[in-house]
């Protein structure tokens, strides 16, 4: 319970709506009392007068009393209308107060979350899903919002109401208090319990379904190859499998509630006989009137509600409970990268890796060992390698993605660690392995660091990225939609795309993390050559797999298993006849067998 603590900041926050709020809540509730009075008194006049009119049985009074009683009794009905009326009027201002308040936490701490995940590491990203990290920031966040809400509001509801009742009906008579008051927490109780299985079932069938919808989504992202291998009739095996267990699922949930309403109505019945029973045997006692009975049949049927929604109110309290604990985990997670309070300056773009090595912290794979290089600004330094080399792993630590283990990496001289992270990573260009492009259209993909679209600006980018052509072959041009995987694009269009808005930003260094594998060798070296002129006195890191790519370089390392096994320009390291001789050498063959086939 604990963990709720975490909200307390922001009943601070919103005090001048909760405080009013409970104010409400206590005057809506005297307003439930006063009817009940009202109808004990009209009930007793009703019983006084029926003697009184029987008494002046045959004279012309006896009309007269009719009237007058008539009149008196319509008062009364007024009265309670009246009464009801403002009651309504302030539960209208108790939810005004309240629930709004809820909903304002619920606005505040979703954006708490999401900033905080944004401050948040690519490793702990790497760690948990992406369905945990949504399902924290909706879910739980509603969950907690109940409590907030509705939680709160009945539970001052329930006690203000109980005080007020049960005060009434003690001072009215002790043992008919005692007996129309017992059956209430039993009530409560079964509530209680039925509606903790009623929310475990609740989620299994949601479990169900996100599992169905998954299934589903899956299939029909992998329709094309579901077709190609003929896997159909399986799919809608599966499917069927899928559906009947949410079926199953979902008719264990109806049978629960099912038998739960009934259940309610038979104990709020049950209670009622007994206090008209006990109320009987009082009046014949002559202890209270039958006006009184009538009072405790209003507090009865009034408490009905507010004891049912304290069973429920304390499971959804211990839901919240466990919602914020999960928040409160994401909350209380620190940043492993984080920036030094320093100046935003611009970076000339001098690299230097010294000795670095590198542990990814959750495999505890060694993905770099010593690494040792310089990338001076203007020049183009290449990294070619095996799969699982290291080479990406070079690009992370240069966008200081992650923290080096071993050794340092520094840009102008000075550590990574020491610049000003938001003002260094804007300076770079990073086109990333597999691309990524945001369901938008793609004028507002390439232009996705700018904060005002500057459309030459994305044109020249989009020319430069070898893909002008392309797009202004689409119906819509620049403003076509893409889906969040591009799904308009081609393979190596999607590439160029990602690589225009890398170049969109005009950065101090760029990266290429193979970005050049889905587009053809001429499309390739225009963008080469056009890198060139747009990159001059700036830094280039390419990260290859073709040496037609990178023979060009400056510098080209050769990776093996998180280390630099070699390091020259193109012509050097063809002297060396070592593993890139080998490497050109395979490459040419492969060329050659393509182009006679
Ligand atoms: N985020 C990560 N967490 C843990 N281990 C990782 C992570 N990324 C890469 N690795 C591991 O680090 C090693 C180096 O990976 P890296 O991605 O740098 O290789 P690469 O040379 O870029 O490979 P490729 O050419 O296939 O892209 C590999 O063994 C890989 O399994």
């Amino acid at each position: 319970m604990k963990d709720l603590a975490h909200l307390n900041k922001y009943f601070l926050k919103y005090r001048w709506r909760l405080i009013p709020g409970v104010l409400f809540v206590i005057i809506s509730n005297i307003f439930i009392v006063l009817p009940a009075q009202v109808v004990r008194v009209a009930l007793d006049l009703v019983m006084e007068n029926i003697s009184v009119y029987h008494l002046f049985a045959g004279f012309d009074r006896q009309n007269m009393v009719y009237d007058i009683f008539g009149n008196s009794l319509l008062l009364f009905g007024l009265l309670i209308l009246v009464l009801y009326l403002i009651r309504g009027l302030f539960l209208f201002f108790m939810r005004q107060t309240i629930i709004l308040m809820s909903r304002h936490i619920e606005y505040d701490q979703k954006n708490e979350i999401y900033n905080h995940y944004q401050e948040l590491s690519l490793a702990f990203y790497r760690r948990h899903n992406t369905g945990d990290l949504m399902n924290r920031v909706t879910e739980d966040v509603s969950r907690v919002r109940m409590y907030l809400g509705p939680g709160i509001m009945y539970s001052i509801n329930t006690i203000v109401l109980f005080v007020l009742v049960i005060y009434a009906m003690l001072t009215v008579n002790v043992r008919l208090a005692i007996f129309s008051v017992a059956p209430m927490p039993i009530l409560a109780v079964i509530i209680y319990y039925v509606n903790n299985i009623i929310n475990f079932r609740s989620e299994k069938i949601q479990e169900r379904l996100s599992a169905l919808s998954s299934f589903v989504q899956e299939n029909f992202s992998g329709i094309r190859i579901m077709k190609s291998y003929v896997r159909e009739n399986h799919a809608r095996a599966r499917f069927a499998e899928e559906s009947d267990d949410y079926k199953v699922h979902s008719m264990a949930l109806v049978k629960v509630q099912a038998a739960f309403y009934p259940l309610m109505l038979f104990l709020v019945g049950f209670a009622n006989v007994v206090t008209i029973y006990i109320g009987g045997v009082e009046v014949m006692k002559g202890t209270i009137t039958p006006g009184n009975i009538a009072e405790f049949l209003v507090y009865l049927n009034q408490l009905t509600f507010p004891v049912m929604a304290l069973g429920w109110v304390t499971s959804l309290i211990q839901r919240a409970a466990a919602s914020q604990k999960r928040i409160n985990e994401f909350l209380h997670e620190k940043p492993e990268i984080i920036s030094p309070d320093v100046p935003k300056r611009t970076i000339n773009g001098l690299i230097e890796f010294k000795n670095v090595s590198f542990v990814y912290p959750d495999t505890g794979i060694q993905a770099l060992k010593n690494v040792t290089f310089t990338a001076n600004p203007g020049e183009m330094v290449a990294i070619i390698g095996r799969t699982g080399s290291g080479k990406s792993t070079i690009a992370n630590l240069l966008l200081r993605m992650y923290d080096v283990t071993d050794g340092d990496v520094l840009v102008d001289h000075e550590s990574v660690k020491k610049l000003n992270l938001e003002s260094y990573r804007s300076q770079i260009g990073f086109v990333p392995q597999e691309v990524f492009l945001f369901s938008d259209t793609i004028a507002n993909n390439i232009a996705f660091s700018a904060d005002v679209m500057d459309m030459p600006k994305v044109e020249q980018a989009a020319k430069d990225a070898a893909v002008y052509g392309n797009i202004i072959e689409l119906e819509h041009g620049f403003k076509t939609l893409i889906g969040e995987r591009g799904v308009t694009l081609s393979g190596g269009q999607k590439q160029r795309v990602s690589i225009a808005r890398a170049i969109f930003k005009h950065p101090q260094i760029l990266i290429f993390d193979d970005c050049l594998s889905a587009v053809d060798t001429r499309t390739e070296e225009e963008i080469l050559h056009n890198l060139g002129s747009i990159m001059q006195g700036k830094t280039n890191i390419i990260i290859a797999h073709r040496i037609s790519t990178i023979k060009n370089a400056d510098n080209i390392l050769v990776m093996d298993n998180g280390e630099i096994i070699e390091q020259g320009n193109h012509q050097q390291l063809m002297q060396q006849r070592g593993s890139y001789f080998e490497l050109y050498e395979k490459q040419l063959l492969e060329e050659e067998e393509v182009s006679g086939s």
